[in-house]
């Protein structure tokens, strides 16, 4: 999963803080073209201590990512100090142990033997038959996956992101399904308590005509009714068992557990999750999120996890309005109104218990064409249980509520959320609230109000509000857990130490080095930093750049030049060429010069090369001591034309040939590189 996407450079904004690889953290200042020679190149111009300047050719992004290391007010680095490289030092000492960490508990998976699923196509038809929508591509591909994964002799622990209300459960649904088809037990896990019954509910529902036995423990049932469910759950009588926290205690006994479904898992601590692990080590584990923390996300990119993502919304998905202001009793009415009298739901955030009585009567003489109730956590759960029967049957149209509502509550009939002292919520919590409505075809709207404006106005708060309300976009699950980060510090990684580091580089340079390390440790080899920044350094002395007539937006060019740095192999480079020339139509030489110059550059750092120069009579190329080149084929060359190549010292290779024309230099280069590919030592 390439992270750029999630956590790229090209949204920057001038005076943003950056890591570079090799000089620490600076601020971006903005791109500039400098003139040698004749020769135009574009830099990125970041600013130091002291205000000292370092201007990074574009070809060398793939060094400078965001700083988001959620330290506030943090010092910009010296250049030429060394404080950056003992904090970098440090980091990839740590990143090196939580690597073999993560590489642990993977392989630990691995060795353990899981269940290989075996599935009745027959059957399985009939029951995706009951589906009653049409499943988004994304659906199909993550379920696939899924299956294949079940039908692996490994334990599965793939991750499910898919934002709120973007079809997860139908996933999970078919996962059950062919768990059960194997005689196995199916553990729903879920947060909280009205999720629990919802996914009871949902489960009767869909399971209606094949001979399932589905049951559902929590504080809604009777102690008699759950230890009866228990009873029949280690006979092996209940196929499919739902609940809360309740699962995870010894008392529950299981005849054949096959797969462990796990909700929500942002509301889990990590205690609960490592719980789950020691007991359930060797089973299936499905887990669902709309809004991943940093360690969930952490482990899946580094390749520790399988990750699938639902990107798309079910078809007909509208974004859900959001409103960002201060609490106006006329606001709220016209919310509340517009809504009933479509004969829709409203949602009505109020988190504070002892209040939430009073704020219903001060409803209700605002609103009295509104039948409201009250639902909290606080309420006998037998009460608590028929208010959300109640909502859900439509026996009443504007629901008082606490964040019991939050994680997965579904009601495709409620469209109005508004959701007083905002500013009292992380963004991943108003986002799940906010996913509460929306979720079928018809307009939602969110209403964030705050009380006062300094409130709204305070830094925090506001870049938290505005975050939300700025991402209306359906799937902004992962960026908000990167705003998240940003804004509320930096969470948990994988434990508090680590965390430490993340502040010191940055989330984005942290997961990049910890990649590197993964694969590093999982090749036998040392995760070595000179690898990551080395470059091969090319100069042709000719124009390289995206012009501005061209592209005229800095920022787009910036997105372009940094995804040319980070390209992993040629077809990237071709699918690049491709979106520019639909973008902004037929290229210019120096366009053209740049990704030429790329496609060099990917050959010749894969080949050990560390330098080529080219200019009007030829060049040079440098190797470096570790190159792939079978040094016979070099000798050979000497040999078959003296007049052209000569070694100029013990690891540079001269050419003197005509090389004026910019186009011939490039197309010479990239045969000679062609040569040496094909004669290579690589083993
Ligand atoms: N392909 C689809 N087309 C149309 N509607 C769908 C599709 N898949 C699921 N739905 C419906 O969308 C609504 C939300 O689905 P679901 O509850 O699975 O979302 P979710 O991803 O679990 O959301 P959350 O993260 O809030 O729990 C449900 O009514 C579900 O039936």
């Amino acid at each position: 999963m390439n992270t750029d996407n999630i956590f790229n450079v090209n949204q920057l904004h001038e005076g943003q803080l950056i890591v570079h690889m090799e000089h620490g953290v600076g601020r971006y200042d903005g791109m500039t073209i400098i003139e040698t020679r004749g020769i135009k190149a574009e830099y990125v111009i970041l600013t130091y201590a002291d205000n000292d300047k370092l201007y990074v050719p574009v070809y060398s992004l793939h060094l400078i990512s965001n700083y988001d290391g959620c330290i506030d007010n943090v010092p910009l680095h010296k250049l030429g100090s060394d404080v950056w490289k003992r904090v970098r030092k440090k980091a990839v000492d740590k990143v090196r142990d939580v690597a073999s960490e993560l590489l642990d508990i993977y392989a630990q998976r691995t060795i353990k033997n899981g269940f290989s699923f075996s599935y009745n196509k027959k059957k399985y038809q009939l029951f995706c038959k009951q589906f009653p929508f049409e499943l988004t591509s994304d659906q199909c591909k993550v379920i696939n996956e899924v299956l294949s994964d079940m039908c692996k002799p490994i334990a599965m622990d793939r991750l499910i992101c898919g934002d709120v209300g973007f079809g997860k459960t139908e996933i999970a649904m078919r996962a059950a399904f062919l768990a059960i088809e194997n005689h196995k037990q199916v553990a729903v896990l879920v947060p909280t308590t009205l999720l629990a019954q919802q996914h009871f509910d949902n489960f009767i529902e869909r399971f209606a005509n094949f001979p399932v036995h589905i049951e559902m423990i929590s504080r809604f049932r009777s102690t008699k009714n759950r230890n009866q469910v228990l009873d029949h759950t280690a006979q092996g009588k209940v196929n499919i068992l739902i609940g809360t926290h309740i699962l995870l205690q010894n008392k529950v006994k299981w005849h054949n557990l096959g797969l462990l479904i796990l909700d929500e898992e942002h509301r889990f601590g990590v205690l609960h999750k490592e719980h789950i692990k020691s007991i359930y080590s060797n089973i299936d584990i499905l887990t669902l999120t709309a809004t991943p923390i940093p360690r969930t996300l952490n482990m899946a990119m580094s390749g520790i996890r399988n990750l699938s993502i639902i990107s798309k919304p079910p078809a007909k998905r509208l974004r859900i309005k959001t409103f960002l202001c201060e609490y106006n009793a006329l606001l709220v009415r016209k919310a509340i109104l517009r809504e009933v009298q479509r004969g829709g739901q409203v949602y009505y955030l109020y988190n504070n218990v002892k209040n939430i009585e009073k704020t219903a009567r001060r409803l209700a003489n605002l609103v009295p064409e509104a039948r409201i109730n009250i639902g909290h956590g606080k309420l006998k759960d037998r009460d608590l249980e028929k208010v959300m029967n109640d909502f859900y049957h439509q026996r009443f149209n504007v629901l008082v509520c606490t964040t019991i509502i939050e994680t997965g509550i579904h009601i495709a009939n409620a469209n109005t959320i508004i959701i007083e002292q905002a500013n009292q919520f992380g963004l991943a919590q108003l986002h799940q609230l906010r996913g509460r409505v929306g979720r079928s075809h018809h307009q939602a709207y969110a209403y964030l109000l705050t009380s006062s404006p300094k409130e709204l106005l305070s830094n925090d708060i506001h870049k938290r509000l505005e975050a939300i309300s700025s991402l209306e976009e359906l799937g902004a699950g992962f960026t908000l857990a990167k705003h998240d980060l940003e804004i509320r510090g930096s969470g948990e990684l994988l434990g508090s130490n680590q965390s430490g580091q993340m502040k010191t580089i940055g989330f984005t340079l942290y997961t990049k080095l910890l990649k590197n390390a993964i694969e590093a440790i999982k090749y036998g080899s040392e995760l070595s930093l000179e690898k990551i920044t080395s470059i091969t350094d090319i100069e042709l002395h000719l124009p390289a750049i995206l012009p501005e007539e061209y592209i005229p937006d800095v920022n787009t060019r910036l997105s372009f030049y940094k995804r040319l740095a980070s390209v992993e192999n040629y077809c990237e480079i071709e699918i690049l060429k491709k979106e520019l020339i639909s973008r902004f139509g037929v290229m210019p030489n120096e366009a053209h010069y740049l990704l030429m110059i790329t496609v060099i550059r990917q050959r010749a750092q894969n080949l050990g090369i560390q330098r080529i120069e080219g200019s009007n009579k030829g060049g040079a190329i440098n190797f470096s001591n570790n190159h792939y080149i079978d040094h016979t084929y070099i000798i050979n060359l000497l040999k078959q034309e003296p007049k052209i190549y000569r070694f100029d010292g013990q690891n540079k290779l001269k050419f003197i040939c005509d090389l004026s024309n910019f186009r011939t230099r490039l197309q010479y280069i990239a045969d000679l590189l062609e040569k040496f590919q094909q004669h290579t030592i690589k083993n």
